[in-house]
């Protein structure tokens, strides 16, 4: 789950940019970038970093032009370490392409070696996204770069993507010479939404990953992107829409309401802040039913994401919310680090505990989701070292069991900690005195009952099923060993071979 960004204005967009992607920078910690398009030049730069480390003013003036995308970073393919793989990529033929991907394709070698035998192109990164790239750069090829590219060829170009490319895709490009070019995969999986505003010299456009976005640069949220969709405004600033899939269906990740997005977004037409609040009512029913028998004194989060579901399981239960512990703000979010090591010392950094509120008391911790366990692990011995009796543990989330394929970090079935263990085998290996999950059918609830439009979700880290049907175990297993260790560093080009050989291909 990167953080994707497009404007179309009438004046320079580099600072709105700049702005957009600060207001993403929760969705990806490790990389930004930006480009912006003046006439058929584009200026780019990107580098590792936060938003605010990688664009200094010099930068930010070399920016120039009235349209332009940009990125944040969260490595979930590739080398998270490579400055070559922060986004936007660019291609140069044909017209001139940049492209800011957020998601993660699940036939990344499989075009690859198309790319490279087929379509004469060569991939320089390990990166999926430099492969979305040249595939959208070589259906722009396929209908017709000789001639005028009408509205049409793009979509149609958009089509052919569609076609070739699997897994998870939120795309915003910009053609030079043309405009800017916006599109969803078939499943919806990752979000995007589109707002404009009037400005004195017409309409102006921006997509972005989430709303929160479109709401802090004063536009006006439009719409969503439906999945499949492809939006295009071209460089008279008008705007085209067409659904440039066969049989699109509406998929969105369930795990960006649990933790990814911020709460003060709407993706989908749901409130992800009001999801968080009926996941903590849902839990409290299941706590009222499973826990009678349990004294609970009060009720605290492990800030910040379980916030709003912890508040509002407090108030079901008729308990005491009370802030336990304190973030320090200057630390980011631990679960996109790269590296358990990282993760792990962040923990601490990042939260410490007020003894007054655990000292002598039965204390429930409430957090969003437990992936790995890195923070439960910590924070339940935090809580005993600040004097509390019993301490019990719940997640607004079921419990993690299957790796991610779609954009998430959670790529080894070992590394997560609910895989292969009972309930009560997890609260000995955090420390809980009793711990509970979130039932599947329940987190689904808070979400549909929001939209019932919404009727399918991508629950994969959940059950298992994968929605874009290509996922077999063996595709797990060959993720799995090409991992070294948790840490983000995929050996890409052998995973086709090594599917061929597992399949005895
Ligand atoms: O079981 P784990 O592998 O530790 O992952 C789960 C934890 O990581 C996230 O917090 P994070 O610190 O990333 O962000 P937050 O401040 O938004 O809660 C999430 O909210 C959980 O607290
Ligand atoms: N989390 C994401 O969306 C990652 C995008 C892309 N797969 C990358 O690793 O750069
Ligand atoms: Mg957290």
């Amino acid at each position: 789950m990167c953080g994707i960004i497009g404007i179309v204005s009438h004046s320079p967009v580099n600072q709105l940019l700049y702005d957009g992607l600060l207001v993403l920078q929760h969705r990806g910690q490790d990389a930004a970038g930006i480009v912006t398009a003046e006439g058929n030049v584009f200026h780019m730069h990107k580098a590792n970093g936060l938003v605010r480390d990688v664009f200094r003013t010099r930068d930010m003036r070399n920016l120039l032009g009235n349209s332009g995308i940009g990125h944040v970073r969260y490595p979930t393919a590739g080398n998270a370490a490579s400055t070559a793989e922060a986004q936007p990529f660019y291609v140069n033929s044909p017209y001139g392409i940049v492209l800011a991907h957020n998601g993660n394709l699940t036939n990344t070698d499989q075009l690859k070696e198309d790319l490279f035998r087929l379509d004469l192109r060569h991939v320089n990164t390990s990166s999926d996204s430099e492969v979305l790239l040249n595939v959208l750069a070589h259906e722009l090829v396929e209908v017709g770069s000789t001639q005028q590219l009408s509205v049409d060829r793009i979509f149609k170009a958009v089509s052919g993507v569609h076609r070739r490319c699997r897994g998870a895709y939120a795309v915003v490009a910009m053609i030079a010479g043309h405009g800017l070019l916006a599109f969803r995969d078939p499943y919806g999986i990752r979000p995007l939404i589109i707002g404009s505003r009037q400005s004195a010299d017409g309409v102006e456009y921006m997509l972005a990953s989430e709303s929160v976005a479109i709401d802090s640069l004063d536009f006006k949220v439009l719409r969503d992107v439906a999945p499949g969709e492809a939006i295009y405004i071209d460089e008279t600033g008008k705007m085209h829409s067409h659904q440039c899939a066969d049989n699109p269906q509406y998929f969105p990740c369930i795990f960006e309401y649990v933790y990814l997005a911020r709460p003060d977004s709407v993706i989908d037409g749901v409130s992800v802040y009001e999801t968080r609040l009926r996941m903590g009512e849902q839990l409290a029913e299941k706590i009222r039913q499973q826990w009678a028998h349990l004294h609970i004194d009060v009720v605290i989060p492990i800030p910040d994401t379980s916030r709003p579901s912890a508040l509002q399981l407090a108030n079901a239960l008729g308990l005491s919310y009370r802030e336990g512990f304190i973030k320090n703000r200057y630390i980011g979010r631990t679960f996109i680090m790269p590296g358990q090591a990282m993760r792990k010392k962040s923990v601490r950094q990042k939260l410490n505990a007020i003894g007054m509120e655990f000292k002598d008391k039965n204390v429930l911790l409430v957090d969003d989701s437990i992936v790995r366990g890195t923070t439960s692990r910590e924070i339940v011995q935090m809580a005993r070292d600040a004097g509390a009796r019993q301490v019990f543990f719940a997640s607004a989330a079921p419990p993690v069991r299957f790796p991610n394929v779609y954009g998430i970090d959670m790529p080894t079935r070992q590394e997560l900690l609910a895989t292969g263990r009972t309930d009560e085998q997890i609260a000995r290996e955090i420390g809980a005195d009793a711990l509970v999950y979130q039932d599947i059918d329940a987190l689904i609830e808070a979400v549909r009952e929001i939209n019932p439009a919404l009727v399918h979700f991508d629950t994969s880290c959940f059950n298992g099923n994968y929605v874009t049907g290509d996922i077999t175990p063996e595709y797990l297993d060959i993720i799995e060993s090409m991992r070294c260790g948790s840490d983000i560093k995929v050996k890409s080009s052998s995973l086709q071979l090594d599917l061929n050989l597992a399949r005895g291909t």
